[in-house]
């Protein structure tokens, strides 16, 4: 189904920078979340999941709908410790009664991006809320107990190239995984809230060796406390993928680019944009005299 953007009846750039502002205080005040690592990286891996869900084939899911907001999603195995980003967003929702789902879900993984140093990511709004029977199925996120061939096929569905898929997956230099959320953990002690290319240079530099976690995964471990899930090693084992990695991990301006780019279109990806839909990109608190 066809989904147009509609921007909030009469709000305007600076209504939505207010919600950001929002945001981005919040971050800073709830900052002993997750042993201090803060909400930044959950914040910006729900922004993933609720538009991770889209299917280029029929243009289903997607972030357009908020369908994060019904149990079904709330409750995929897949989204286990979002709550924590979907109840830290509630109160902002109460400030904001105004602002749809879709906007609010993709404008937070914004926020905490651009708050953590990351690029600054251009950001349209208008996502409508549908009815809880657009929800998608479970299952659409993808499994990390996997390969280069694997990942390669997961994101046809979204027509993303071999290189904005290696981008994206350089997320995973925020924040950490969780046993209790996913069977992985780790990395110790060297989780981060601030946006980089160490993911690629980690995963170039390591020594790395396989083990198994208490929850039966495959998990690579480096000495010095970092890890890497199966589809994130996949990345240096592919050829095409390699050379990716090796131009972001030489390069974080060549990174933070292709990174902005890649993640605004999994953001908006199978919304229609009417002309005149502002494009915004948001004042840090930082470039803002608070
Ligand atoms: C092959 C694709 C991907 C797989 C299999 C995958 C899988 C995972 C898993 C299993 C976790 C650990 C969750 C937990 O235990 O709490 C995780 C964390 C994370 N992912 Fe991904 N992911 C993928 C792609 C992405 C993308 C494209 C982004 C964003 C653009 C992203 C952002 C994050 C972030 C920020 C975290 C840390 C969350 C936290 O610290 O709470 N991931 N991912
Ligand atoms: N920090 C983090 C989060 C999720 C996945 C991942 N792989 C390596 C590091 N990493």
């Amino acid at each position: 189904a066809l989904r147009v953007a509609e921007v909030e009846k009469g709000k305007t750039p600076e209504d939505f920078q207010q919600v950001y502002n929002a945001i981005a205080k919040k971050i800073i005040d709830d900052d002993e979340y997750d042993n201090y690592i803060g909400y930044g990286p959950v914040l910006v891996r729900l922004s993933w999941h609720s538009a991770g869900t889209f299917d280029k084939n029929d243009n289903s899911g997607g972030s357009y709908g908020g369908t994060y907001r019904f149990p079904k999603e709330t409750n995929d195995p897949s989204n286990k410790g979002l709550q924590n980003a979907k109840a830290f967003l509630e109160p902002i929702y109460e400030q904001f009664p105004w602002i749809s789902h879709g906007d609010l879900y993709t404008l937070g993984g914004v926020t905490a991006l651009q708050e953590m140093q990351g690029p600054k990511v251009p950001w349209r709004p208008g996502r409508v809320d549908l009815p809880e029977s657009a929800t998608p199925e479970n299952g659409r996120l993808p499994d990390a107990e996997n390969g280069a061939d694997y990942v390669r096929n997961f994101f046809k569905r979204f027509g993303f190239t071999d290189q904005e898929v290696v981008a994206l997956i350089g997320a995973h230099a925020l924040g950490k995984t969780h046993m209790a959320n996913s069977g992985y953990e780790g990395p110790w002690g060297a989780a981060t809230n601030t946006f980089s290319n160490e993911f690629f240079v980690n995963l170039l530099n390591e020594q790395w060796k396989k083990e198994k976690t208490e929850a039966g995964n495959s998990q690579y471990n480096s000495p010095s406390g970092f890890m890497m899930m199966p589809t994130d090693f996949a990345l240096k084992e592919d050829n095409t993928y390699l050379k990716y990695v090796k131009k972001y991990a030489e390069n974080q301006d060549v990174f933070f680019e292709d990174f902005k780019n890649a993640y605004k279109k999994l953001l908006e990806n199978g919304i229609e944009f009417p002309e005149g839909t502002p494009t915004i990109v948001f004042k840090t608190l930082d470039e803002q005299e608070q």
